[in-house]
């Protein structure tokens, strides 16, 4: 109930510490004030990896709440200079014993985010959601794509940024953000390895419910989410969510068709990510199944 209110809370926008009405001692009260806290757990990426799908299956616990909006704290400078009190602001309402996430996947590619986490709270827990770095490009392209032309801006062909003079060229931005090992190093030079839980974005897709269940183990969570809670929707071609007799799928931009690539620029690109594929697995001591 005391969870219901709060969404109710949340979305009314109300004050940054609300105490609920009871015939309580201070003390007790205390334990049921309901205020902004630090995120217990961040999701980092990656950038099209399934992060908006993870932050709203882990908001199925009851013992989670979620940021609703993307953050960008860690990794924009205009949004980091405005200090954690701003932060913390950013977050909803929570009980003691409840975690607080966020998602801006953003954070794992920004340079000085690892940094500037740590020093904010070196002991938060971390979630990278990957997918198929080839795949996660071709995504990555068609979501500035979608963007250019809702603003009737000029665009290139995706195999025109990627390929350059028939080579992969390594300038391109969206190649970049797919070389997961050269962003992974950065987060563990900080933070140990079992800080950081990572999920497998192609699983979430297959099957949501054993990716939920390792992620509450990672977050210490009394285990509550359960496979009612999610029913594949033919028409979305994607699992949605079902809770409290709710049901919520993702928004369009989620699933979108892939822009066009030929065959033989997909296979160049494979071949190109293999190694810093194999580095990542190496890395992570984990191997996903990739092209
Ligand atoms: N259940 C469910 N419903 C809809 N979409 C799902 C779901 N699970 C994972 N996905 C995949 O999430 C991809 C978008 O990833 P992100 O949310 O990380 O994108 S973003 O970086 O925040 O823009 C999106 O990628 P694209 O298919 O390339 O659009 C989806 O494949």
């Amino acid at each position: 109930q005391l969870c219901v209110c709060l969404r109710e809370l949340r979305s009314a926008s109300l004050m940054t510490s609300v105490t609920s009405v009871t015939s309580e001692t201070p003390a007790q009260a205390q334990n049921t004030t309901a205020s902004r806290r630090m995120p217990g757990a961040i999701i980092i990426g990656v950038r099209k990896g399934g992060t908006r799908a993870l932050l709203e299956m882990l908001n199925l616990h009851p013992d989670v709440e979620v940021a609703k909006a993307e953050v960008h704290y860690f990794n924009l400078d205009e949004n980091f200079r405005k200090g954690l009190d701003w932060y913390r602001a950013q977050m909803p309402l929570t009980l003691p014993g409840q975690v607080t996430v966020e998602k801006t996947p953003g954070y794992f590619t920004a340079p000085l985010a690892p940094a500037r986490m740590w020093s904010a709270n070196p002991a938060v827990k971390l979630l990278l959601i990957v997918r198929d770095p080839a795949e996660r490009l071709v995504s990555d392209y068609t979501q500035v794509l979608h963007n250019r032309l809702q603003q009737n801006k000029p665009y290139q062909p995706l195999e025109e940024l990627l390929l350059r003079q028939g080579r992969i060229n390594p300038s391109y931005k969206a190649l970049q953000r797919s070389l997961y090992h050269q962003h992974m190093a950065r987060w563990l030079e900080l933070f140990p390895r079992e800080q950081i839980h990572i999920v497998d974005g192609e699983a979430l897709i297959q099957d949501p419910f054993p990716e939920l269940q390792k992620a509450e183990r990672f977050l210490e969570l009394v285990p509550q989410i359960t496979p009612d809670n999610f029913y594949f929707n033919t028409t979305k071609g994607f699992y949605c969510l079902l809770s409290e007799g709710h049901d919520k799928c993702l928004d369009d931009s989620k699933g979108r068709p892939h822009a066009p690539l030929s065959n033989k620029a997909f296979q160049k690109l494979c071949r190109y990510l293999w190694v810093p594929n194999q580095i990542f697995f190496r890395m992570v001591g984990q191997t996903f199944k990739w092209c």
